[in-house]
């Protein structure tokens, strides 16, 4: 027997196999016997019996089909779960704009209490009438056990994890608005950006306002547009607590989306914060239509910004090799999908910024992330090339290809300064850069 005739016939029994394992685990599911989404495999199951046929159809080009697989996947979420699912977390959600609302649609599709806050009282009587947020996320439909809910403290009493999804200017007055009623409930924060002039992020926030209580940050290639539409997708949870980081595992892990853990908090929330800047110059850079060259090298540039950065405060620069640093990185310096990418792509095409920001209609944090860390990586003489050349374009209203021309001339450096240090301290360079001197 050839080995090609071999093989096939493997990987042939392996497919029935898989398939009459699905096929089993699907029944029990039916007879109702309670397996909960995360234990029975069922999903799992699915998705390899969707590869295995995969491979066969290569053989077989009517054998896939990727609606049906999705319909079955999601049905079986719709389904209720059985003791072992997270609908005992309660969960509040604050914020209702785009990633609140994917968030919280994510943990009761998952079973969980889920309830959305949303400040404006006639947004949430529109959602709980409609079950569309028409202003962020119009088209998709909202699950129907997702709880609206106005009243701040309603929302956030008796709840076990409470999710903060509002921009970053408001994350501070929200974590004062709701201390009154905190009781036991760990806060997790979804913002991705830093406060106006203090330089805090959202973790320095939470011990400032909620000392002593239990927090996590997440952050991940997540566009809200498309968790709402079943791509599949991963985020990851930093937290000091082994505990809240397996709830919020439990909690929104599903077909659709993985979380993975870190105990690095600073390092998560500035790959989630940073890479803000980098969608903004990647967004200008698309305006002039570059080269796919020159996107990987401001890329992987923006990366070894990012990474010097995060050093000086107190990250684990491996932290931003993951999910939360190159892979929010890769997707929002990508999509349209990006409000910051598409702000940078307005101002390329000669849009003013209040223009641009006006046109979007929704939150941009890298606008203010620019100006923060420009002045902060000025300060502490950290190296940020690309950040100091966006900061000129926007704020000082320097032309962006005389800007881009300069970046390329600026010296001999090593690639990845973890493995080899440069001849040139950052400190030295920076000065020089910000002076306006060539640094040869
Ligand atoms: N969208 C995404 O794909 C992702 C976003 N994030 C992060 O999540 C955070 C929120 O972003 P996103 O949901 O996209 O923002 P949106 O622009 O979609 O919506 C902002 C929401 O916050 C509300 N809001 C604004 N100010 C306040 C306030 N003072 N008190 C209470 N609510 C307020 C707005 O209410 P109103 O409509 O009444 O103004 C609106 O519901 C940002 O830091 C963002 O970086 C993280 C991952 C993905
Ligand atoms: O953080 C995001 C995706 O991970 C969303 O990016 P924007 O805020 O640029 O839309």
């Amino acid at each position: 027997m050839s080995a090609d005739k071999k093989n096939n016939e493997v990987e042939d029994k392996e497919m029935d196999q898989a398939q009459t394992a699905a096929n089993t685990e699907a029944t029990d599911t039916e007879s109702g016997e309670e397996k909960s989404v995360f234990n029975s495999g069922i999903l799992a199951s699915l998705f390899d019996k969707a590869t295995k046929v995969g491979a066969k159809a290569k053989r077989d080009q009517s054998a896939i089909n990727p609606e049906e697989i999705e319909k079955t996947v999601r049905d079986n979420m719709s389904k209720p779960k059985g003791s072992n699912a997270p609908h005992q977390l309660r969960l509040a959600f604050l914020g209702g704009g785009s990633f609140g609302t994917a968030m919280s649609n994510l943990a009761a599709r998952n079973g969980c209490d889920s309830t959305l806050w949303v400040r404006n009282k006639r947004t949430v009587k529109s959602l709980q009438k409609n079950r569309v947020n028409k202003k962020y996320l119009p088209g998709y439909t909202l699950d129907e056990r997702l709880k609206f809910e106005h009243d701040l403290k309603t929302a956030v009493q008796d709840k076990d994890i409470i999710f903060v999804a509002v921009p970053s200017s408001a994350f501070r007055e929200t974590l004062k608005n709701i201390r009154p009623y905190l009781s036991g409930q760990s806060i997790v924060s979804l913002t991705k950006g830093m406060e106006k002039d203090t330089f805090s992020l959202m973790s320095d926030i939470i011990e400032q306002e909620l000392p002593g209580v239990n927090f996590g940050v997440m952050s991940g290639p997540n566009l809200a547009v498309e968790i709402m539409q079943n791509m599949p997708s991963a985020s990851v949870i930093a937290s000091d607590s082994e505990l809240l980081r397996h709830a919020v595992q439990s909690a929104l892990h599903s077909a659709f989306f993985r979380i993975f853990a870190s105990d690095d908090i600073k390092g998560v929330e500035l790959g989630g914060a940073l890479k803000n800047i980098y969608a903004i110059s990647m967004g200008m850079a698309a305006s002039y239509n570059v080269g796919e060259n020159t996107k990987a090298m401001l890329l992987t540039r923006a990366l070894a910004e990012m990474s010097r950065f995060g050093v000086a405060s107190g990250a684990n620069p491996l932290t931003f090799l993951g999910l939360s640093g190159v892979g929010d990185l890769y997707a929002t310096c990508s999509s349209e999908l990006s409000r910051n990418y598409r702000i940078g792509n307005m101002l390329g095409k000669g849009l003013s910024l209040e223009a641009a920001i006006k046109k979007l209609g929704q939150t941009a944090e890298g606008v203010n992330t620019i100006q923060q860390v420009h002045e902060k990586a000025m300060k502490l003489g950290i190296y940020m090339p690309i950040t100091h050349a966006l900061h000129a374009v926007i704020f000082d209203d320097q032309a962006a290809l005389g800007v881009a021309l300069n970046l390329m001339e600026s010296g001999f450096r090593s690639d990845v300064e973890f493995v080899m240090p440069h001849e040139y301290s950052n400190e030295a360079l920076n000065a020089q850069m910000t002076a306006g001197m060539p640094d040869q």
